[in-house]
This record gives structure tokens, C-alpha cells and sequence, in this order.
């Protein structure tokens, strides 16, 4: 079954919290037609589940820390064979949160042919969580907990973009603009992939 995800194109979407990772997979989705993976709502669906282990990456992403890395990885790659037979190739969108994480990814399932890197400044993230969190519901959105996920980002995530950088397959995209001009730039890397 491994070997089926081995040909499937994989797209990594990283960025910071609150940069546009999920608004801009929504429309890649909408365009391109790709099966779209985001490891926080994986995560939320088990939370909501109520399961015991759904109580235990609650209190995690309450604190806005990383979960055990088996757990995502394990979540995504049965998602991932779930959809082998009929996707076009998968957006996966908020993982690799560390370089591990890349690394433990790329032995269990396949390497990434492209790595979208959603990028905002600090204050335009936390306007937008900040936003967000008048609607969203969700535990992290708050501000303390924001300021966590910021900081790990910097300090575990930033040094993803670095490590892909080696491979030559990331994009920078400037995420400051409104969303269909930040699109534009989504939608020309992607067709320098296809
Ligand atoms: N790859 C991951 N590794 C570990 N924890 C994760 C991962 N992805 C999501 N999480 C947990 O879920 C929370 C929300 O993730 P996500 O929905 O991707 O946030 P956002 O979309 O706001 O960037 C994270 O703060 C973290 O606690
Ligand atoms: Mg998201």
C-alpha cells in the first residue's frame, strides 16, 4: 500500500499560524482538484470524537504544542491511503512542524515534489488569529496561547523551510496581500510544478 502513495504528487503547505495555509488550500482544492490534508483538523476530528486520545491532544493544542509526532504522522498517512486510489495528489497543509517530523514522513510515505511556503509577518498573523478567534471556537485561538504557537514556529518550523531549501523545491509565498492576490502567487508555483 506504501508503494501507492510512493507515486502520488505530494504538496507540503507550511507556514505560520494564522498565515493562510487552510484559506489558500481551500482554493488550491477548488482549482487544481488535490486531495487537502490539514493535520490541526485531523487532530480536531479525534478531539471531537471524544476518544481518550482526543482528551489527550486537546490539552496539547490548548497549549499550543506540538503533538506526539507518531500520532499526526500516523493520522495523515491513513487519510493519505484512504484517498491513494482516487486523489490527484495530496496538500498537506501544517505539517512538517519540524524537521523531523519531514524526515520520519518522507521514510513511512513518499518525498514532497514541491513545498509552498505561506509567509506573514508576526502581526499580521496574530491580527488574523486574533480575528479568527471571535468565530472559530478553537481552544488555541486565544492570546497567550498564539504567542506559544508563534514561538514554536520560529523555533521548530522555520527551520523546515531551510532544510527543503537544500532540495531546491520551495516557493516563497508573500501572504500579505488580499487572498486572491496571494492566490495568484499559490496557483503559478503550482503550474511550474504540473
Ligand atoms: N504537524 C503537527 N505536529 C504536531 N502538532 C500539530 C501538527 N499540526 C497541528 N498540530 C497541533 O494542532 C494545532 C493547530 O494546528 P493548525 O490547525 O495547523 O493551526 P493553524 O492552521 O492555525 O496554523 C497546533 O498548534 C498543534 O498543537
Ligand atoms: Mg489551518
Amino acid at each position: 500500500m506504501g508503494d501507492k502513495l510512493k507515486d502520488s504528487k505530494i504538496i507540503f503547505v507550511v507556514g505560520g499560524p494564522g498565515s493562510g495555509k487552510g484559506t489558500q488550500c481551500e482554493k488550491v482544492v477548488e482549482k487544481y482538484g488535490f486531495t487537502h490534508l490539514s493535520s490541526g483538523d485531523l487532530l480536531r476530528a479525534e478531539v471531537s470524537s471524544g476518544s481518550e486520545r482526543g482528551k489527550q491532544l486537546s490539552a496539547i493544542m490548548q497549549r499550543g504544542e506540538l503533538v506526539p509526532l507518531e500520532t499526526v504522522l500516523d493520522m495523515i498517512k491513513e487519510a493519505m491511503i484512504a484517498k491513494a486510489d482516487t486523489s490527484k495528489g495530496f496538500l498537506i497543509d501544517g505539517y512538517p512542524r519540524e524537521v523531523r517530523q519531514g524526515e520520519e514522513f518522507e521514510k513511512k510515505i513518499g518525498a514532497p515534489s514541491l513545498l509552498l511556503y505561506i509567509d506573514a509577518k508576526a502581526e499580521t498573523m496574530v491580527k488574523r488569529l486574533m480575528k479568527r478567534g471571535e468565530t472559530s471556537g478553537r481552544t488555541d485561538d486565544n492570546e497567550e496561547t498564539i504567542k506559544k504557537r508563534l514561538d514554536l514556529y520560529y523555533k521548530a518550523t522555520e527551520p523546515v523551510i531551510a532544510y527543503y531549501e537544500g532540495r531546491g523545491i520551495v516557493r516563497k509565498i508573500v501572504s500579505e496581500g488580499t487572498v486572491d492576490e496571494v492566490f495568484s502567487q499559490v496557483a503559478a508555483a503550482i503550474d511550474s510544478l504540473l
